[in-house]
């Protein structure tokens, strides 16, 4: 594993998403010089920032606060912003930032393929956002086809590459672009994610409200899909555990699964969650690069392929390496309580019609050679 050197700025009590050691190496990239009275002290700080990332669909609302977060790791090297729209001023601004990694942009399809190369992570967020009264299925007739697309040109110029899938319904979207890299030949189940970290960040969040517990401290594993009831936190395994009550359980529950509607609700017609997505992604891609440079101990739950149930993508904690998923998680599957096991059951035959849309469009659709 490469060393990465911290420096005096560290403070080894902080933490956020990006972990310690990494936020340590933020700090002093935002502090390249210490001033320590009269004395200017340069810091010893130096990055190992070496990974390629591209965002596509950069422009957008998840897009650039994403964008920005990346901006912020150490690991990164080249932040590759790719959108149908003008991706230029998100660039040209976010390139002022002084961090390590320099910033390119790629509007128009004509510049998907040079986005594309040499790059270890893809983020995929473009698409269209629900607006009230809609579910994320509605979505499937404009993001299913936008999805295919790009996952196409990943497959043509980066097939080595981690592909994160946040574009909705993930339940579809995720199949779909399994489909598209198997007739390209390039199928790794091993490196296609669907992005379900928002689903543990609200879990993460809802129960440390409620139970008045430190933030950092609380882990809520949540599995199956990322759409309604699909979306199942299992609270029993909550780290540290917690005692709740059957209408705690209940409750919060149906928080977090609701989690999305509440935000599409509170936005009235101008979109879906964009920076709670944007710091959940950036969460999971930093996972991503760590487990790229050989952390040992990376584990995140996502929505991949998967042997835990009869279906054949289901969201669970998965161990992260440097080719990919190193093994799912079967231990939070085990000791359900009653009401799990029965959310459990009931999420199945709904997140089964999701998977098997997404296959019959990318079947029905012809792959461009
Ligand atoms: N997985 C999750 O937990 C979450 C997923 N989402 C989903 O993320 C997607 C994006 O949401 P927002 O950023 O709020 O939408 P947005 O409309 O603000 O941004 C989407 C961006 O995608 C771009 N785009 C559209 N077609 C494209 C293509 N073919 N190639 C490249 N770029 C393209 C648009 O120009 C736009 O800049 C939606 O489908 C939304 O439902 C949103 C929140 C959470
Ligand atoms: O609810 C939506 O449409 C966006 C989303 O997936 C989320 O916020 O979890």
């Amino acid at each position: 594993m490469a060393s990465r050197q911290t420096t005096s700025l560290a403070c080894e009590s902080e933490t956020s998403f990006l972990g310690k050691e990494t936020t340590a190496a933020l700090r002093a990239s935002f502090a390249l010089k210490a001033h320590k009275g009269a004395q200017v002290v340069q810091t010893p700080f130096q990055p190992q920032a070496s990974y390629k990332v591209a965002v596509l669909g950069a422009a957008g609302g998840i897009g650039q606060p994403l964008a920005l977060l990346i901006k912020m790791s150490p690991l990164v090297s080249d932040l590759h912003l790719y959108d149908i729209a003008n991706v230029k001023g998100v660039a040209a601004d976010l390139s002022h930032c002084n961090t390590p990694s320099q910033v390119l942009d790629f509007t128009g399809a004509s510049e998907l393929a040079n986005s594309l190369k040499g790059v270890d992570v893809v983020v995929i967020p473009a698409g269209v956002p629900r607006k009230p009264g809609m579910t994320r299925d509605d979505l499937f007739n404009i993001n299913a086809g936008i999805v295919k697309n790009l996952v196409e040109a990943v497959a043509d110029n980066c097939p080595e590459a981690f592909i994160h899938i946040i574009s909705n319904p993930v339940n579809s979207t995720v199949p779909i672009a399994a489909e598209v890299l198997k007739k390209k030949g390039v199928y790794n189940p091993k490196k296609l994610f669907g992005v379900t970290t928002l689903d543990v960040v609200r879990a993460n969040t809802f129960v440390a409200q409620k139970k008045n517990l430190k933030l950092i401290d609380v882990d809520v594993p949540v599995v199956g899909g990322h759409a309604g009831i699909t979306i199942l936190p299992l609270l029993s395994k909550t780290k540290p555990s917690v005692s709740l009550t059957d209408e705690e359980v209940e409750k919060l529950t149906v928080r977090i699964q609701n989690g999305g509607t509440e935000v599409v609700e509170a936005k009235a017609g101008a979109g879906s969650a964009t920076l709670s997505m944007a710091y959940a992604a950036a969460r999971f891609v930093e996972s991503s690069l760590r487990a790229l440079d050989g952390d040992g101990d990376v584990y995140e739950c996502s929505y991949v392929e998967s042997d835990l149930t009869e279906l054949p993508f289901f969201a669970s904690r998965v161990k992260l390496g440097r080719k990919g998923v190193e093994a799912l998680i079967p231990s939070d599957l085990q000791g359900l309580t009653e009401y799990e096991l029965k959310a459990l059951e009931a999420l199945k035959p709904e997140l089964k019609a999701s998977i098997e849309k997404g296959i019959a469009f990318a079947n029905k659709q012809a792959v461009t050679a």
